[in-house]
Order: C-alpha cells, then sequence, then structure tokens
C-alpha cells in the first residue's frame, strides 16, 4: 500500500449556485504530509469528504494507487472528520474496537491496534470512559485513534489541531510524522499555518474552490516577494518613501520592513539608510506562510 498515491484531479462541485471546487487538482505523494489551507469556505471539508468518497463531485476525479475511490479503497483511508462524529455515549475502547472491526481487522487485531494507539496518544486510562465525558481534546485525541486503528493507507485528516492544547499538539504531530515516514501520504487542512509551515512537505493553498499555489514551504515563500529588513536607530518615520519602487510596510522602534518592486535598486535603500544614520542591520527576508497567504487569497 505504501506506493500509495493520492491524486485529485480537476474535481468540481457546486452547491445550487455556489460553487463549491473549480477544476481543482493536486497530490499527495507517499510519505508525505500535504497542508491544505483556506479561509473559511473555501472548500477544504469538501474537497476531503470528496476524496473519502462520502461526496461525490460533479466532475473529475479522486484515485488512490490509481484506483478510484470505490467501498473497498475507502476502508483504507483513515478519515478524520470537520463535524467528528462520534458515538458520545459508547465506552472509548469498544468504540475504537467496532470501528476497527468494522475496517476489516480481526477481534484480537482489534484488541491490539485500540490498546497501542490509546497509549500512544495518551487516553488509554479513558478506554473505560463514555467518549461525552472527556474534554474535548481529549475526544479529538480519541478521533485520531478512529483514523488510525485500522492501519490505514492513506490519512486524511480535517483540521485535526483545532482545539488541542499543545502537548497535543505535539502528540498529533509525531504521529503524523511517524505515519508519513512509514509511507503513507497524510494530508490536513488547518488554520494554523505556523504549524502547517513546520510540519508539512508540501502545502496548497486554496481559495474561492480553486488551488491558487502548491509547493514546497520553501517554493511558496520564495515565490514571494522579498523584503528587506533595515535596522537604522535614528531614521524617521518614512525614510526611503522617496525611493523608486520602495514600498514600506512597517516602521517602528527603528526597524523598517521594505518591499521592493523588481526595477528597485537595494543599494539605493542601502545608501539612503546610511544617510539617517547608523545601520546595524540590513537583510532579505522572505515572506512567512501567513503572509504569503493573505497575498494569495486576498490577489
Ligand atoms: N451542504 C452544503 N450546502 C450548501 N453549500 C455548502 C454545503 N457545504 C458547503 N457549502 C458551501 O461550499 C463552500 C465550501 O465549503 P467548505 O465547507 O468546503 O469550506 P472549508 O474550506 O472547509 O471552510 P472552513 O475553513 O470554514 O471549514 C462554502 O461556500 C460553503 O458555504
Amino acid at each position: 500500500m505504501s506506493s500509495n498515491i493520492l491524486a485529485i484531479e480537476h474535481i468540481s462541485k457546486r452547491y445550487g449556485d455556489v460553487v463549491a471546487l473549480d477544476d481543482l487538482s493536486f497530490e499527495v505523494r507517499p510519505g508525505e504530509i500535504f497542508g491544505f489551507v483556506g479561509s473559511n469556505g473555501a472548500g477544504k471539508t469538501t474537497t476531503m469528504r470528496i476524496a473519502l468518497g462520502v461526496l461525490s463531485a460533479d466532475s473529475g476525479q479522486v484515485l488512490l494507487g490509481g484506483r478510484p475511490v470505490d467501498l473497498d479503497v475507502r476502508r483504507t483511508i483513515g478519515y478524520m472528520p470537520e463535524e467528528r462524529g462520534l458515538y458520545p455515549k459508547m465506552k472509548v475502547g469498544d468504540q475504537l474496537a467496532y470501528l476497527a472491526e468494522l475496517h476489516g481487522l480481526s477481534r484480537r487485531d482489534a484488541a491490539a491496534a485500540v490498546t497501542r494507539w490509546t497509549e500512544r496518544l495518551g487516553i488509554a486510562g479513558r478506554a473505560g470512559d463514555a467518549v461525552d465525558s472527556l474534554s474535548l481534546g481529549n475526544q479529538q485525541r480519541v478521533q485520531l485513534a478512529a483514523a488510525l486503528v485500522h492501519d490505514p493507507a492513506v490519512l486524511v485528516l480535517d483540521e485535526p489541531f483545532s482545539g488541542l492544547d499543545p502537548v497535543a499538539v505535539d502528540v498529533m504531530s509525531e504521529v503524523l510524522a511517524e505515519k508519513a515516514a512509514t509511507g503513507v501520504p497524510v494530508v490536513f487542512s488547518s488554520h494554523q499555518l505556523d504549524l502547517v509551515q513546520r510540519l508539512c512537505d508540501r502545502v496548497g493553498i486554496i481559495a474561492g474552490g480553486r488551488m491558487k499555489a502548491v509547493g514546497t514551504v520553501d517554493e511558496l515563500r520564495g515565490r514571494g516577494r522579498p523584503r528587506l529588513v533595515v535596522h537604522a536607530p535614528e531614521a524617521p518615520s518614512g525614510w526611503a518613501d522617496h525611493l523608486h519602487g520602495v514600498h514600506t510596510v512597517s516602521h517602528g522602534e527603528g526597524r523598517t520592513v521594505l518591499e521592493l518592486s523588481d526595477d528597485a535598486s537595494d543599494q539605493d535603500v542601502l545608501a539612503a539608510a546610511l544617510k539617517t544614520g547608523p545601520v546595524h542591520e540590513f537583510s532579505v527576508n522572505r515572506p512567512t506562510l501567513t503572509e504569503l497567504f493573505r497575498e494569495v487569497v486576498t490577489a
């Protein structure tokens, strides 16, 4: 199963007059963690539901290891839905064992998988408790366990990090990295872009149902306009505004961040900065994923 590629190919989906997805394509490769980011309503959940096969696309297709996602293929996917979907009154251990058996594991293998994952996710002590007696963060750990107990060939997780405390974020991050290291393609959506930047091999930015940018974090950051950071403590506000092709992004406490158009000269900027007094720092910065995201979705 480790040669599985999850390929989303030209999918479109409308809800009445609302175009939720418009010719969206991307792929998640074996062993990679793919971050799927976009504003509220951009189409992430719709994409993931179509990838799982619980919602059908109007056109386009989803292939896992070259096969359309039918019932058999769907059983090999570990899915964490945004709306969650555990049985609130059922005991954690029973529920996970039930889900594992539903995915084809024998009773014995299911029990072993439940023990392994509840221990790994730090909820073994709660196996005998009803799901709704757990905190939301712990319920989310159970939800992740539910996505993992049948040893899935691919992981599709809708906002798995939302509402988690930093320790739970670390546990979730480690588990995703471990699964990816075994060759499983992992895709998750998130609004926590610092986390996406840290964790993901590649990222896709979706806006208005269209894929606006896909690449490694470095590739995406490299696409953004570079910024100059100038630390000139005596420079007054607006000191660089008269320079050709230079836009001041921010200025405060002697630090100025500037954006330069292609025909602007960084040497002219340096000369202008030196005229104001000493220059302690003069460096080029690439935008963060968060800055890039804002640029892409508002373009
Ligand atoms: N069942 C539905 N009926 C009608 N419109 C829907 C339905 N589900 C989603 N939509 C619309 O489709 C678009 C995409 O929604 P989707 O839930 O996929 O976005 P999202 O990126 O997951 O958003 P969020 O980050 O808020 O979870 C939105 O305009 C949404 O209002």
